[in-house]
Parts: C-alpha cells; structure tokens; sequence
C-alpha cells in the first residue's frame, strides 16, 4: 500500500519533522473493514509501568532487570534521562538490565520529547543528581503544565530556574540530595503531578507527605499504579486521608519486575470488534492490575460489546457491528477517552462523554482536537468545557490531523474501519506508545504489512519524532 506524501491541508501550519524541518506529513489511508473480524492481537508493554520501573530501578539499592518492557519513543526518552544522569541501562534481548548510579550526575540535558512521564517524574530524580539538568521537548510539550511540580519541587528544598511560564524549557540545579518533608500540590491538571513526586521520594532525606489542593484529581488509578509500585520494592507508603499521599524514607528494593501489556493501547483493537462487528482477543491480559485500561471490560459492554476474560487470561471483545450511545463520566480513564469518543460518533445514538477536562493538557487538547476532527468528516459535535457531547450522523473521507497525539492517530485508524476515505496523517505519532501500530492494524484486518512501517523501532534509540502544529484549530 502507498503511503501518499502531502500537505495536511492547513496552509502555513505543516508539521514538524525530526530535523525540525517543515516537510509536509504523511497521509496515511486508513483501511476500512472488509467484513466480521476475528483476530487475536499480542500488545508490547506498558508505558506507564515501564516508565515507573525504569525510575525505581534507576533509584533502587542493586542492579535490577525489567522483562518485557515497551520499545517505543516514550520508553526510549526515559532511557535516555536516566542514563545521562549515570545511571547503566543495558539491553538483554528484549529485556533491560538496570544498574544504578553510585552517585547521579547533573550537568547535563534531557530531552522529554513530548512524554508526560519523562518531565514529570524525572525532575525529581535530578534533584537528587550534583549539578544542574536541562530539561526540554518538543514544541507542543512546552505547552504541557508543569508549574506545579516546579513549584512543590522548590518547596521540598530544590533550586530550580525556569522562564516563568511554569513550563519546559526548566533547568533544575542538583545538589545530590533533596529535604523532602509535606508539600501541597493542585493536581487537578494531571496526576503524573503526584507520581513524580512520590516515585523519587524514599530517596529524599524527609521522604514526602504530598497533599493535594484542588477540586479535581484526574487518572487516580496511574497514582494507585505508583504506590503499588513503591510497595512492590519494599518502600512504605500510605494514604492518611483522600487526596494525600505519604512516603517514608529508605531503601528501594532492586526486583527483576515483569512489564504488563500495554491495556490501554489494546482499547482501539478492542473497539474494532465493536465497529467491524466480529471479535478480537488480547492475550495475557493481567487478572489484577493498576492499569486503568482494565476498565475497558466494564466501558465497551456500554457500547454494545459483549467482553470475556478466559481462564489463561485472553480477553476477547466481540460486537455485531452497530455502536450504542453511551453516557459516560469518566476522570480516571481520561487515556481511553479518544477511543471512546471515536467508537460515540459511529454510534446509532446519541452519547455524552464527560469529567475528561484534563485530557486538554495531554498530547495535545485532545477535547478540540477530537471536536475538530469529527466535525471535518461530518460529524455533529458539541465541545463541552469537560468532554464531548455527540449526535449520529453521516460522516464521510477526508484527513483525520492527529496533532502528533498517538491516541489521535489510533482513534483515526478506528473511525476509518467504517467510513471510507480516511487518510490519517501522521501516523508515526504512534511510535510515542507503540511503533508496531500500522502493521498489528493491518494484520488484525488480514491484509499484508505495508512496506513502510510507521517509524524505526529500533531498540533503545531514541524515535526522534518531533512535531510543531498539534494545536487544535
Ligand atoms: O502516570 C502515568 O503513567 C499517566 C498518567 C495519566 O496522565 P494524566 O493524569 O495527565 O491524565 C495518563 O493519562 C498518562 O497517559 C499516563
Ligand atoms: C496522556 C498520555 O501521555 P503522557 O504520558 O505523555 O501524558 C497518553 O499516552 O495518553
């Protein structure tokens, strides 16, 4: 299948390159389902688990290994982090052997690319480094909010100088120990506030006593994921009242920990059962995990779906090709909202998605990005201040923009098994969570791999993607 090489309609406004050239995107034709399918799909590891494990390893008292971590941009940016900062990160085969740093050393640069998890959680790591750490991304991540963690950082005892935007570009001058002690937060922009906090904590002389102040707290699971993380190395945590979190001091316990499957990547492929009508089976789905992807069992039956987990733990979704309308209030699953926005506007009724505000300060704003996209191709919209309200209606070809948001492309891809003449553009977005995307697509739909795949997926190099025009219009 040909790859087109045009311009994404918008004049002036093409997206950036590697090279931080202005070369026109990709268009990518999304295939349409030939009939029912019937597929079993075998998703790479988790990215919030690998990122999080490549953190405490990194931070633990001995040499540890990740078995099967993810391979991806965002893996590869943390990689990259951890070792400019001292840390040894050596591949064995498919897995990572991490040894940690006598001693993190600063005076160095880090590239966040456009991962949450790379600016959020490693800041803390470089307080703990001597000298200082340069942090940067790609133009969209400079947009990202980090004003709160810059600032809970400082209160814990950190130096840190920024430009005031409370943003990327930052520099954090290391001292090769933080105070730690009780600092309040508003993470109601994002939970990964927390997270990177309390993941470096064990390792700050007072650990932390983290208390967040505002009204909303998005993605709760992705913090209960963190703690059950420290736990799992030995480190004492404990949550003294709703919304504060403590860890004490001490050692983190190297493991050799075992990568989950990526749950919330296998929501697309799960969703196509729903849309084509057929089944799709994800192997070694967890039977208990943090992943908030899980919950896809209990959110697709809301769609029509039919969702069973087998004894050695496949999960099989099956549909018969119509789509209900759903009204769904969904804060901790704000990851999956673009898959479910997608399956609402095939939906034959209407659907309201909704408690997904934080998703503006994703990858892009993921509300208008989606508004944008399906009003282009015919949809009947409403943008709501938090979600996204829906009307059936004939939707038709056209370019699906993914704002260099994987999670854009992906629901892309979903909306274009039903309506012909869906041309994605940029693809490669998905390299950030899951390079293999554009072949494990095709071959659940039985075709052949393209001869292009979507980005280099070469292990531990960091996918130089960068992207200048992922703001919704
Ligand atoms: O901690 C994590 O690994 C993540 C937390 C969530 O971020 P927000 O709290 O910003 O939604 C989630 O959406 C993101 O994909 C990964
Ligand atoms: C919000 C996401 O990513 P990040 O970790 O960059 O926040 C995501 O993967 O949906």
């Amino acid at each position: 299948m040909l790859i087109a090489k045009l311009n994404n309609g918008k004049d002036g406004d093409e997206t950036g390159t590697a090279d931080g050239g202005t070369e026109a995107a990709e268009l990518w034709p999304a295939p349409q389902a030939g009939g029912m399918l019937t597929s079993r799909v075998a998703l790479p590891g988790s990215k919030s688990l690998t990122n999080r494990e490549l953190v405490l390893a990194a931070l633990a008292d001995d040499e540890g290994v990740l078995r099967a971590p993810l391979h991806s941009r965002d893996s590869s940016l943390m990689i990259d982090a951890l070792r400019v900062l001292g840390t040894g990160i050596e591949a064995e085969g498919a897995d990572l052997r991490i040894t940690p740093a006598d001693e993190l050393t600063g005076s160095t640069t880090i590239a966040c690319g456009l991962a949450g998890t790379v600016m959020r959680f490693v800041p803390p790591v470089a307080a703990l480094a001597l000298g200082p750490v340069a942090f940067d991304g790609d133009p969209y991540a400079r947009k990202r909010p980090m004003r709160p963690v810059l600032d809970a950082l400082r209160a814990l005892g950190a130096d840190i100088a920024d430009e005031g935007r409370g943003a990327l570009p930052f520099t954090v001058h290391g001292t090769g120990s933080l105070r730690g002690g009780r600092v309040e937060i508003d993470a109601s922009l994002s939970s990964q506030f927390v997270s990177g906090l309390l993941l470096a904590a064990p390792r700050f002389e007072e650990g932390v006593h983290v208390v967040h102040t505002g009204e909303r707290l998005p993605s709760l699971p992705h913090i209960e994921m963190t703690l059950a993380a420290l736990r799992a190395r030995g480190v004492e945590v404990d949550s003294p009242a709703t919304g504060e979190w403590r860890v004490t001091p001490g050692p983190i316990r190297a493991i050799e920990s075992r990568i989950e499957p990526d749950l919330s990547n296998a929501a697309p492929f799960l969703a196509a059962a729903i849309v084509a009508g057929g089944s799709i089976t994800v192997p070694n789905w967890p039977s208990s995990t943090t992943q908030v992807g899980d919950q896809l069992r209990q959110l697709l039956p809301e769609f029509g779906a039919t969702v069973e987990l087998s004894a050695d733990g496949s999960l099989t979704v099956s549909g018969n090709g119509t789509v209900q309308g759903v009204k769904l209030h969904i804060p901790e699953a704000g990851e999956l909202a673009p898959t479910l926005v997608g399956l609402a506007a095939l939906a034959d009724g209407p659907s309201e998605i909704t408690g997904i505000g934080h998703i503006r300060h994703h990858e892009t704003d993921r509300i208008a990005a989606l508004v944008a996209e399906i009003r282009a191709i015919g949809g009947d919209v409403d943008e709501l201040e938090d979600g996204i309200r829906i009307r059936p209606a004939a939707l038709h070809g056209g370019v699906w923009h993914s704002y260099a948001d994987h999670r854009m492309a992906t629901t892309g891809a979903l909306i274009g098994l039903r309506v012909a003449g869906i041309e994605v553009e940029d693809i490669a977005s998905t390299a950030k969570t899951l390079p293999e995307f554009p072949e494990l697509w095709r071959n659940m739909l039985g075709l052949e791999t393209e001869q292009k795949p979507a980005a280099s997926t070469s292990l531990f190099l960091t996918l130089p993607t960068s992207h200048e025009s992922n703001t919704p219009e």
